[in-house]
């Protein structure tokens, strides 16, 4: 399948039918070229040029720029007016987002000016092209100029405008069973690991770090730590070692079998990355960790069954955390279980724990319509194709993307020990910006992301 008609298989799969939207025609740029996977680590890297505009229907919650990409449109100035190909950029967004060194911070990257004092009736008084910037004088003397790579940016449709933000550099890799074969794993002290964990993480939301030493917890402790420099702290504390002895009251301290799940489902931002590394099992057996695609499987049911995902997508849903004496946890409002980027109409988020829930957003007598979609997806996510289950072992560090997959395990006997930690997602998706752009690429994106 050529790659712009694979990207197209792409939007319009994950591009749902979400209640607030008119029919918008979008386009997309992202085009990848899968290079041959390294047979040693099982990571599958790629080139991702990003290229191949792409039409793609979706529904987006605001009109998007009608044109195509706008990643090579010309950029002119004429009667007041800058022009990205057919895109006007208002004078007031121009001015707000100078980068002279009154109105941006270099260093603090920073807005230093006030926007609200920008003329109402600011004007062009002149324009100068270099081919790569045009520089402005303003009708109230002011001087700016502005990098045309900036100006494309902000002028392009909301997919191409997120890429960056959401350090969607290719297009993600559903899977379902068959990952067993080969994981993406990579070892902690390969060259570049950090990119490598995280192009794995980013494209099939989980992998392996090897060669992790196990003789304690702290060398998993410093490897988690540098991801972001820091911890998602909870009321569970920072870096964690379990086991089955209820010192939290919650049944991840216990030895019964979890079904797939996504943690923290009663936090306001549920935790981004989660990690286990089993660091020892003695006197018993089972706690086979599972892990589902929660993308995929969600997917699977928009195509199979739109209504019952239309459901999953709006109706909020509460959770809560209050086995722990003196705390009573909840979100601050209810979430639907499949979440969307509002502006581009891509599936963010999936929320789903069943031990935690609490109230189903709907007048109690209609929630047996949440019920019924919410059992069509609990039948996909509990399909043997869908399911990779593993035998963790000492030494691996599993870490995966806490809005995305969903893990469980099976009951166990004996004496099970298990190190890990979150991340938030703010964080990680932070530091896998900057190791696949660059400061300076992810943040000359930021204005018109
Ligand atoms: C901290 N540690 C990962 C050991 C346990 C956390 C418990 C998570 C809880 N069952 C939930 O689904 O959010
Ligand atoms: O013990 C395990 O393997 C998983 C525990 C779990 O699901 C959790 O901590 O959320």
């Amino acid at each position: 399948m050529a790659a712009s008609s694979r990207s197209l298989a792409f939007w319009q799969r994950v591009a749902p039918r979400v209640p607030f939207c008119a029919r918008e025609r979008t386009r997309t740029c992202a085009s990848v070229s899968r290079l041959q996977s390294s047979p040693l680590s099982g990571i599958h890297s790629r080139s991702t040029p990003i290229a191949n505009a792409v039409l793609v229907k979706t529904q987006c919650r605001y009109k998007s720029s009608s044109v195509g990409s706008t990643s090579s449109a010309p950029v002119e100035t004429e009667d007041n007016v800058l022009r990205v190909g057919r895109v006007k950029i208002p004078n007031i967004w121009l001015r707000d987002n100078c980068q002279c060194s009154t109105c941006f911070h270099a260093d603090t990257k920073q807005r230093l000016h006030d926007t609200f004092q920008i003329p109402h009736n600011l004007r062009i008084r002149s324009s100068e092209s270099d081919g790569k910037t045009t520089a402005i004088e303003w009708s109230d003397g002011h001087r700016s100029r502005y990098d045309h790579s900036v100006l494309r940016q902000a002028a392009a449709p909301f997919k191409e405008r997120a890429i960056i933000r959401q350090g969607l550099a290719e297009e993600p890799v559903y899977w379902g069973s068959e990952i067993a074969s080969s994981p993406p794993k990579v070892p902690h002290d390969a060259p570049n690991a950090m990119r490598k964990i995280l192009e794995n993480i980013r494209n099939y939301g989980f992998t392996y770090i090897t060669n992790v030493p196990f003789h304690s917890p702290t060398p998993t402790e410093e490897i988690l730590t540098s991801i972001a420099g820091f911890l998602r702290l909870t009321h569970y504390g920072g870096f964690y070692v379990f086991t089955s002895d209820l010192a939290s009251a919650d049944t991840a301290y216990t030895n019964i079998a979890l079904e797939a799940h996504t943690d923290t489902t009663y936090f306001s931002e549920p935790a981004g990355l989660q990690a286990f590394h089993l660091l020892s099992h003695t006197d018993g057996e089972g706690g086979a960790s599972l892990l589902v695609d929660g993308f995929k499987c969600a997917l699977d049911l928009k195509s199979q069954d739109p209504e019952a995902y239309r459901i999953l997508s709006e109706v909020n849903v509460h959770a809560h955390a209050s086995g722990n004496k003196g705390i009573s946890i909840q979100p601050f409002r209810g979430f639907p279980v499949f979440s969307h980027d509002p502006a581009t109409g891509q599936l963010l988020q999936v929320r789903w724990n069943s031990s935690d829930r609490a109230g189903i957003e709907l007048p109690i007598a209609e929630t047996p319509k949440w019920y019924a979609a919410a059992r069509k997806y609990n039948a996909l996510l509990k399909k043997k194709r869908n399911e990779y289950w593993e035998q963790l072992t000492p030494g691996n560090i599993l870490l995966f993307d806490n809005w995305r997959v969903l893990h469980g395990r099976s009951a166990f006997t004996g004496k099970r020990t298990i190190c890990g930690a979150y991340v938030s997602r703010d964080d990680w998706v932070s530091r896998w910006k900057i190791e696949r752009w660059g400061d300076e690429a992810a943040g000359r994106a930021i204005a018109a992301s």
